[in-house]
């Protein structure tokens, strides 16, 4: 048995679930998090037509009489300022009514109280609404709140935002013979699926809540899984057919719905999504790290996105030049670099090897039967995943 075809499986786990309630929170403490409602204009942007360059606010014809200044931060000048007269203006500063352009100090020439130049009718001034008008929706929701997204809500006059609770995982980690410092015995693995979770957790949207690490025991393994301070349970290296292998026994009595039971890909393929009664997610990722790493990309990340809120990515998608081994029936994930617009395997992609993921900038997806089509890509780093867990603990 093959499993689920690979493109149906993430499509499985992207609408599994649905997005976590909406709540209010300052605007520093959204970062990361989807915009539950569109983000909307509170104020016209910009909110005064402002100067956008030092020099003299003008009206009509020069030379002008200077009858004045004001700066960023000052108030709306009172009057309107009349024709032949001008203001000296700071950049940021309120243009005062009847002043049609701003003379930049380079392009002016002082004598005294009065200064003189080549103006062009309109310039440096920023006016009020030009950007975008009070009320008008700049983002949808569903979009992630970036650096960027936090400066314009607060262009825009917020002080919170409504975005989507973030889901918490809990990381249940399997096997006896997994070490955790030092130089590995015969019969001995570092774990290395533990290290990878917490930043491809969060860059798909989740954190980190806590990780256990348990011996190959079925009881332990149930016990671990009704805890219920957490949204999605992840269990590693235990979803095989082998006999200290428990995933499939343990949702059996816990009453899970398995809703993806393997998947037709390589590595990957034991790969499982399921639901506990209580709603929690279980996903069971396969205990050859480079398989973990798939089969994290493949349903973890897609379900994390959907609780988070996250509007789907869109796909990315390159030529895929070299030498690269199809199967007739499997989907296979492939360690690529760009190189240009194409994208080039990298090797070094046997399922208990990370060498090749490590070294990569994306999976290139390489469909069933691949007929030398463009491949879609699964970006392998980002900047957010490279910030410390806000939540490790061990329990
Ligand atoms: N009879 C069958 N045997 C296996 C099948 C199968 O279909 N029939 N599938 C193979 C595939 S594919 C994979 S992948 C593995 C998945 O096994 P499990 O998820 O049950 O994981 P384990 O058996 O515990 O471990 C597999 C391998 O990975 C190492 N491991 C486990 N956890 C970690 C970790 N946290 N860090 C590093 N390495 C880890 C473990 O030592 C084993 O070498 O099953 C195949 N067998
Ligand atoms: O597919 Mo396993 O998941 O080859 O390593």
């Amino acid at each position: 048995m093959d499993g689920t075809d690979w493109q149906q499986a993430r499509q499985f786990a992207r609408i599994a679930g649905h997005p976590l309630g909406p709540t209010a929170v300052p605007l520093t403490a959204a970062i990361g998090a989807a915009l539950a409602t569109p983000l909307v204009a509170l104020s016209p942007l910009p909110a005064y037509d402002a100067a956008a360059m030092d020099g003299y606010a003008i009206a009509g014809q020069g030379p002008w009489r200077i009858v004045g200044r004001v700066l960023a931060g000052d108030p709306e000048p009172p009057h309107a300022l009349p024709g032949g007269c001008a203001l000296e203006i700071g950049t940021g500063a309120v243009v005062p009514a009847g002043a049609d352009s701003v003379l930049p100090y380079e392009r002016a020439t002082r004598q005294g109280r009065m200064v003189s130049g080549e103006i062009e009718s309109g310039r440096h001034v920023r006016r009020r609404g030009e950007d975008c008008a009070a009320g008008t929706e700049v983002l949808p929701a569903g979009t992630v709140v970036t650096p960027a997204v936090l400066g314009l809500a607060a262009s825009l006059g917020h002080d919170s935002l409504a975005v989507h609770r973030r889901p918490l995982v809990g990381v249940v980690i399997t096997g006896a013979e997994l070490r955790n410092t030092g130089l590995p015995a015969p019969g001995q693995v570092r774990d290395a699926i533990g290290p990878m979770l917490p930043g491809l957790i969060r860059a798909a949207g989740g954190d980190l809540a806590w990780t256990v690490q348990i011996a190959d025991d079925r009881s332990t393994l149930v016990d671990a899984l009704r805890r219920h301070d957490s949204d999605v349970l992840v269990v590693c290296g235990a979803t095989s057919a082998g006999a200290g292998d428990h995933l499939r026994g343990a949702l059996e009595a816990l009453d899970a719905r398995v809703m993806v039971r393997g998947v037709a890909c390589r590595p990957g393929h034991p790969q499982l999504l399921a639901r506990l009664p209580g709603g929690r997610f279980v996903v069971g990722l396969p205990g050859n790290p480079f398989a973990a790493l798939v089969a994290t990309l493949t349903l973890l990340a897609p379900l994390l996105g959907r609780l988070a809120g996250r509007a789907a990515p869109a796909a990315v998608t390159a030529p895929l030049a070299g030498p690269v081994a199809t199967h007739s029936r499997l989907t296979r994930l492939v360690p690529v670099v760009r190189i240009g617009s194409a994208v080039l395997p990298v090797g070094h992609d046997r399922p208990g090897s990370l060498w090749g993921a490590a070294s990569a900038d994306a999976l290139a997806v390489v469909p069933p039967g691949w007929d030398g089509a463009e491949v879609e890509l699964l970006p392998l780093s980002s900047v957010e995943s490279l910030t410390p867990a806000t939540a490790l603990a061990a329990a």
